[in-house]
């Protein structure tokens, strides 16, 4: 191990649950320094410059990052997603990558659900309502009698599966690496994803936020009444079209935890004024559960403290040209 390595740390809420991980990292002689969860470059240059390691949060990580960390070995990702990361450079420069597949799918698929039924229920239009003295109500419709669309059928589609069992939807699933076999087995009908566009009054997203889902075209084929739910990545959906067709009425509600400007832009057109009422936004929190939070912190520690024994670390994403 390289005498005292330099971990930098750039998830919101590292070590905020109820392990002590900064001090695990101590007592095999690393040295943890913070940097901001939006990895802006400029302020992470100082950081990366030394840094062997880095515990990333959910922001770029781009081959200017990466040039500007010269002794990076590993990137141990805080949190399941790595699409922001930019895996042909990090192979280019023998750079690892890992993260942490299960540590919060409990608590993004609860937060689904949660979202799913806000928008189906219309609860932050009652929650704004009776706090204005209006307690006027329009009919909504119960979850069981419905069905619902889950696009991405891995670990967090399929908690959400299970959860809405218990309601009674039908259930529908788009997800081209899970055979139809599989599916039936969860209760599940495989279909195309124009199928489950044109027949869902929810569709929830679970893929990997690669490429937009949720298009133009994709939008012209939906239910007027659709509940759409992310709780995945806003690079799924394109967010203009989507407020366009809200706008239109061409779908009833939008319930998002992400959105393409996360931590305080004001300019997304999903927060225009006049889509207050068809739109449920939370602020990227759906992992942000005491237990998730302990799971996704042990898990980018454990892949660490295994690279820095020697050891291969758990968890590695496979990298364009490598064996895995
Ligand atoms: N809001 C939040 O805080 C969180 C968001 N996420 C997001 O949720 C996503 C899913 O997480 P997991 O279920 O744990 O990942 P997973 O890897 O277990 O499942 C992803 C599934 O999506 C499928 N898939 C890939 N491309 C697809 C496509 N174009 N259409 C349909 N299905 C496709 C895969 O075959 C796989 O079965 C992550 O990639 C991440 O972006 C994950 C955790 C927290
Ligand atoms: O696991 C993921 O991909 C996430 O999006 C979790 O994000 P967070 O750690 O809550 O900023």
């Amino acid at each position: 191990m390289p005498t005292s390595p330099l971990v930098l740390v750039t998830s919101r809420s590292f070590s905020s649950g109820d392990l002590d991980l900064a001090a695990e990292l101590e007592a095999v002689g690393a040295r943890m320094v913070t940097g901001p969860s939006t990895h802006d470059l400029d302020a992470l240059r100082p950081l990366l410059a030394d840094a062997t390691a880095w515990i990333a949060g959910t922001g770029p990580v781009t081959a200017a990052h990466l040039d500007a960390a010269p002794g990076l070995q590993i990137v141990a990702r805080y949190g399941v997603g790595y699409e922001a990361v930019d895996l042909g450079a990090a192979a280019a420069r023998g750079v690892l990558v890992t993260n942490t597949p299960g540590a919060n799918t409990g608590a993004v698929a609860d937060h689904a659900v949660a979202l799913l039924l806000a928008g189906l229920r219309d609860v932050p239009q009652g929650d704004r309502g009776v706090r204005a003295g209006r307690w006027a109500v329009q009919r909504t419709r119960e979850l069981g009698t419905l069905t619902v669309g889950i696009v991405g059928l891995g670990r967090i589609g399929r908690a959400v599966a299970a959860r809405l069992s218990g309601f009674g939807p039908r259930l529908l699933g788009f997800d081209p690496w899970v055979p139809p076999a599989e599916l039936d087995r969860l209760g599940i009908e495989g279909v195309d994803l124009d199928t489950l566009a044109a027949g869902s009054d929810v569709i929830s997203l679970h893929a990997p936020g690669e490429e937009v889902v949720v298009d133009a075209r994709f939008l012209g084929l939906v239910r007027p009444a659709l509940v759409l739910v992310n709780t995945a990545r806003a690079t799924l959906v394109d967010e203009p079209a989507l407020a366009q067709a809200l706008r239109d009425g061409r779908l009833r509600c939008y319930a998002s935890d992400v959105l393409g400007s996360e931590a305080g832009d004001h300019a997304n057109p999903l927060l225009a004024d006049d889509l207050l009422d068809r739109t449920v936004l939370t602020p990227h929190s759906a992992a942000q559960t005491v237990q998730a939070v302990d799971g996704m912190g042990r898990g980018a520690v454990d892949a660490v403290l295994a690279h820095l024994r020697g050891d291969q670390p758990p968890n590695l994403v496979p990298l364009p040209g490598g064996p895995r």
